[in-house]
């Protein structure tokens, strides 16, 4: 079964990084966060506004699933990553059959 998860990362690259292996790492994290986003298991990343952080929903089959993808991110030595399993709200207009 699918779970989702809201995820926030905040990334800390160190300021003295030199700007090509900057521009390299960068670059390597958009092309693997957007690998799993077209496979439907990253739904969704946002900025959080005036923060070099985002916040995401993740749809896996499993904790371990999550950990592996979290694991795998190129920034992932420069995050602090919070994660947040997530459950079905009973007043979600979505999941009420009345409405
Ligand atoms: O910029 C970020 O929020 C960090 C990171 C997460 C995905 C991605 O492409 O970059």
């Amino acid at each position: 079964m699918t779970q989702l998860y809201a995820v926030r990362m905040d990334v800390a690259l160190p300021p003295d990084m030199d700007p090509a292996a900057r521009d390299d790492l960068l670059a390597r994290e958009k092309a693997y966060s957007q690998r799993w986003q077209r496979s439907g298991h990253w739904p969704h990343i946002w900025r959080c506004v005036g923060q070099y952080a985002n916040l995401s929903v993740f749809a896996v089959d499993s904790n371990e699933q999550l950990h592996q993808i979290l694991w795998g991110l190129p920034l992932f030595p420069y995050m602090g990553i919070t994660v947040t399993p997530l459950a079905a709200h009973p007043s979600d207009i979505a999941q009420d059959p009345a409405q």
